[in-house]
């Protein structure tokens, strides 16, 4: 089984609460979720390899640590998964940018795929999949599906809002992924809307409703 980890940072707390207040503007939470993306990548990086070498300071010769390991792949969910990029990019600036185009049917609530495009070397990467929203769990296993498919293989998953629903489905087809949330919520609502979640994370990102 994956591990399932809510970073309730105090920070990601007072952020969060203003992403899901339904009075907040685009500009607001364009930004939010940035700034959120960057402390949880934080967080979702702690398990990155070190390894010593040796330096010189002005004043002594010494061992220090620097990052050796995989490369990083960020790849966001679109439409509302290009919220989160700037934010983790921030932090691991080296990082290359996959993207996998998903919406999910209003109405079966089935995910469809429309777009993929990744690095070519994908397989040697550690890849963070982001969406602000884990609902039932579909967009994301199908997501995580096409990158296995093309040859992924250090896959974590990191949201802002989650369902008990979706981390569930995700941990059942994928124990293999670990997976990031800023909060667990209580649970879905009739149209697969998180409650109390914070809406269409995509319209709210870009405005388009
Ligand atoms: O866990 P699920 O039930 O699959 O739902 C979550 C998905 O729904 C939202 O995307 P949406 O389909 O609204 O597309 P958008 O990002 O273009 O708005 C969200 O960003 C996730 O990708
Ligand atoms: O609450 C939800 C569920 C799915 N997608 C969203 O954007 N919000
Ligand atoms: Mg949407």
């Amino acid at each position: 089984m994956s591990k399932f980890t809510v970073i309730d940072h105090p920070l990601i707390q007072h952020k969060l609460r203003i992403l899901r207040d339904k009075n907040t503007s685009t500009k607001d939470f364009r930004e939010l979720v940035n700034e959120i993306a960057t402390l949880m990548a934080y967080e979702v990086s702690r398990d990155m390899q070190l390894e010593d070498v040796e330096i010189d300071t002005p004043v002594a010769h010494t061992t220090v640590k620097q990052l050796t390991g995989k490369k990083v792949a960020v790849v966001p969910i679109l439409r509302a998964g290009l919220g989160m990029v700037d934010g983790v990019v921030k932090l691991i600036p080296a990082a290359r940018i996959g993207h996998i185009g998903m919406y999910r049917d209003e109405k079966t609530l089935e995910p469809h795929e429309y777009f993929i495009k990744l690095p070519e070397d994908i397989e040697k990467r550690e890849v963070i999949v982001v969406d602000p929203m884990l609902a039932t769990g579909g967009s994301a296993k199908d997501a995580i599906a096409a990158l296995k498919k093309r040859g992924a293989r250090y896959i974590k998953l990191m949201v802002l809002v989650a369902a008990p629903e979706g981390v569930k489905a995700v941990q059942a087809a994928d124990p293999d992924v670990d997976i990031f949330a800023a909060a667990l919520d209580d649970h879905l609502n009739d149209k697969g809307y998180i409650v109390p979640g914070l809406g269409d994370a995509g319209d709210r990102l870009f405005g388009t409703k």
